[in-house]
């Protein structure tokens, strides 16, 4: 397995430009929200230790991932926010809603991304159970929440040398 052993978070051999210029938002989904609260801190926790500053973040909560698609556009369509940061913890149940929820966030979120030109991070795990999950917010594969936010910081950071 790709990710057998391995800390997806872990990012030192890359390098991460300030985000003291940029102004970021964060979507949450409440849905598994001890896997979700745990990608949140790990977002919010990245950023600012990239340089962002505590006034520049601005957190939304949304019912489930699936609403983190309109969270994203209301932000965009509201605020001049540089970056969009989407966080959502799915996990597989009994019956295919998993892969309509996945399919319509991760195109949802696209969609949302080139309506605006503006960095929408996809945030969210899909996963086959609760450990997964776990292991992907903070445990022994890092935490997405990390990843989604330093993601975040290169993204409007490209954002910006591109402006005209
Ligand atoms: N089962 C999960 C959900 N389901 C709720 C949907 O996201 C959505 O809120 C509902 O269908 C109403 O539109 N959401 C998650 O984030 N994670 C799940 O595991
Ligand atoms: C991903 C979901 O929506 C899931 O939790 C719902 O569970 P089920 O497929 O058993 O209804």
């Amino acid at each position: 397995m790709a990710t057998q052993l391995k800390n997806l978070s872990d990012f030192s051999a890359t390098e991460i430009p300030s985000a003291a210029p940029y102004s970021f938002g964060i979507v949450v989904a409440e849905w598994n929200a001890e896997i979700t609260n745990a990608l949140y801190q790990g977002a919010y926790n990245s950023l600012i230790a990239n340089g962002a500053l505590p006034d520049n973040i601005q957190t939304y909560p949304v019912p489930g991932s699936f609403e983190l698609t309109s969270g994203a556009d209301l932000l965009l369509n509201n605020t001049g926010l540089d970056a969009i940061i989407c966080l959502g913890c799915v996990i597989q149940g009994e019956t295919r809603h998993f892969d309509f929820i996945c399919n319509a966030v991760a195109n949802g979120l696209s969609n949302v991304a080139i309506k605006y030109s503006k960095p929408v991070i996809f945030g969210v795990l899909t996963t086959d159970n609760q450990q997964q999950a776990i292991d992907r917010a903070g445990g022994k594969h890092g935490n997405k929440g990390d990843e989604a936010a330093i993601t975040a910081i290169k993204m409007a950071a490209l954002a910006k040398t591109l402006e005209r």
